[in-house]
């Protein structure tokens, strides 16, 4: 059973057009899951249902087998699911470590432990931890904003494009610190312009268009997939 799934989820926006038309997306726990496609596919929207901000006509959403597709946003945070904004996702006025703590402000128990793991998995916020988050560069605010999601202890982490406006290097960085956070077991789904990085570190791969899952696979099989390279990847 995989951890997080959203099957045939279908919806939009008040009385407006269908935006998701049947898209099916999951992620196991330890996976990274990558979610691209062309402008106004929906891709942000099937993140929003996955965290509750979107009312479904049809479809459901299970977090290790438990249906929450009817469950609020806050509640889906209780059960294990943090989101990380595409921008504006840091406290500039605040240091790194006010940052992460604000991140456990509805933790009740010793967070030490959490912060140190984030220190491990984030050597650079080590280092910066008395700096103001709105001194550090984008990729270092970047990480922030994950280690901050990370400290209410989440199974599953939302991205919403974690490298948009960052040059090609602090890329390959975050996605290289991504990965590192895949390894303590948690379930990466993320939404991402720059697909064919992005698919280089993918378990699985989803290429959305008008709604629907246009090609599905391997974040590998899809960048050898001759059609996704000529439609999606640029050649
Ligand atoms: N809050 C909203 N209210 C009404 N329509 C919306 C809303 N948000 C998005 N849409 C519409 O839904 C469609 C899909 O948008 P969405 O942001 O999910 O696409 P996307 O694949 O993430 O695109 P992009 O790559 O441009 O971010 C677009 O036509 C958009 O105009």
């Amino acid at each position: 059973m995989t951890y997080l799934v959203g099957e045939n989820l279908t919806g939009g926006y008040g009385s407006g057009p269908s935006i998701l038309n049947g898209c099916n997306i999951s992620v196991d726990k330890g996976e990274i899951a990558v979610i691209v496609g062309p402008n106004g596919a929906g891709k942000s929207t099937a993140m929003k249902s996955f965290l509750g901000l979107l009312n479904l006509k049809e479809g459901k959403v299970t977090l290790d087998g438990k249906d929450i597709t009817h469950l609020a946003p806050q509640a889906r945070i209780g059960e294990g699911i943090a989101f990380v904004p595409q921008t504006e996702n840091v406290f500039v006025s605040m240091t790194v470590e006010e940052n992460l703590e604000m991140g456990a402000f509805l933790r009740t128990d010793d967070y030490q432990d959490t912060m140190g793991q984030i220190y491990d998995l984030f050597p650079i916020l080590k280092e910066k931890r008395y700096q103001l988050a709105g001194q550090l560069s984008g990729g270092q605010r970047q990480q922030v904003a994950v280690g901050r999601a990370m400290m209410t202890k989440p199974t599953v982490l939302l991205l919403d494009e974690p490298t948009a406006g960052v040059s090609p290097i602090v890329m390959d960085e975050l996605f290289d610190r991504i990965l590192e956070v895949k390894s303590t077991g948690m379930a990466v789904l993320m939404v991402e312009q720059n697909a064919r990085q992005a698919l280089e570190i993918a378990d699985r791969g989803y290429v959305l268009v008008m709604g629907e899952n246009k090609h599905t696979g391997s974040g590998q099989a899809l960048l050898a997939d001759p059609i996704v390279r000529k439609s999606f990847l640029g050649g």
